[in-house]
């Protein structure tokens, strides 16, 4: 059970209210699998250069939510959705939306971490490779500067040709970062981007989230308050597949203002 009370560590992360930029727009988002409604009636704007959490228990419809995102679960052919979610104040539901040009700009890390069966090198450089970029020396720039950007790069560098497989699973999941920062994305999704490794690897990881925003807007999903509450900016609590309570992360944790957030992260239920 999560502990019950979350404070955050570094309290001069307290939110200031600066205007920012709107990354994602959700409007009135509902999402069926068949029969069953997972997403009701969403709204949530997504800010640029935060890191937003999604919390909630299981089934609540995190995962949905963050893979409706980049479009992921049109892939799944009992999926119906209504409403709009603007990428950049563009309706990524609208025909004209290729999803090529979405995912360019949108990267995702998963749970497991998933690399390919290729070398370290070759995992990195396949993405501006099928982007059409030809020429070796850009490519090898790319690579280092993705692999440095993952914060991997000194413990790669001299083993680049080897299989990925061979990395520790923490060293995989950064890598599978530095695949996605290749194709230099806007906004970064992580589902749950540390619930496979271990303890000092997701320190890892949450450091070099903390370095990422400041270049892309992150949205992570995360079974694990602790971490929303060292990581995030803003929080959006999930129920039932409806959004609770989404605010900024310090008003989330220490005053919420619904009850159910309130016996949610005291830990009495979920
Ligand atoms: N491919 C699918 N087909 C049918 N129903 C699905 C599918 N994927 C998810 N669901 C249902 O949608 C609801 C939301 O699931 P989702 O995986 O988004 O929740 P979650 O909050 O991410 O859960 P968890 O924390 O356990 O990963 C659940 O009731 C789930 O059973």
């Amino acid at each position: 059970m999560e502990s019950v009370n979350i404070k955050r560590e570094n309290t001069q992360k307290k939110h200031v209210e600066v205007k920012k930029n709107v990354v994602y727009k959700t409007d009135n988002l509902n999402l069926w699998y068949g029969k069953d409604q997972a997403l009701k009636n969403i709204d949530l704007d997504i800010y640029e250069n935060d890191v937003t959490a999604i919390i909630g228990p299981s089934g609540c419809g995190k995962s949905t939510y963050i893979k409706t995102l980049n479009r992921m679960v049109e892939l799944i052919p009992i999926v119906r959705t209504s409403g709009k979610i603007l990428y950049r104040e563009r309706n990524i539901f609208d025909k004209s939306y290729g999803v090529e040009e979405l995912r360019t700009q949108v990267g995702m890390v998963f749970q497991k971490p998933n690399p390919f069966p290729k070398s370290i090198y070759d995992n990195v450089a396949y993405g501006p490779k099928i982007h059409g970029i030809k020429d070796k020396k850009l490519i090898d720039e790319i690579v280092e500067k993705s692999l440095r950007g993952a914060a991997i790069w000194d413990e790669v560098k001299d083993r680049l040709k080897e299989n990925a497989y061979g990395l520790s699973g923490g060293q995989q999941q950064r890598l599978c970062i530095a695949r996605c920062l290749a194709i230099e994305p806007d906004v970064i999704l992580m589902d749950e981007p540390t619930s496979a490794l271990d303890p000092i690897s997701t320190l890892k990881v949450e450091e070099l989230i903390q370095e990422l925003k400041q270049n892309y807007s992150i949205i992570i999903v995360t079974h694990n308050m602790q971490q929303a509450a060292r990581i995030s900016d803003r929080t959006a609590f999930f129920l039932s597949g409806e959004v609770v309570e989404y605010t900024d992360t310090d008003t989330l944790f220490s005053n919420p203002s619904d009850k159910r957030t309130e016996d949610y992260i005291t830990g009495r239920f979920g």
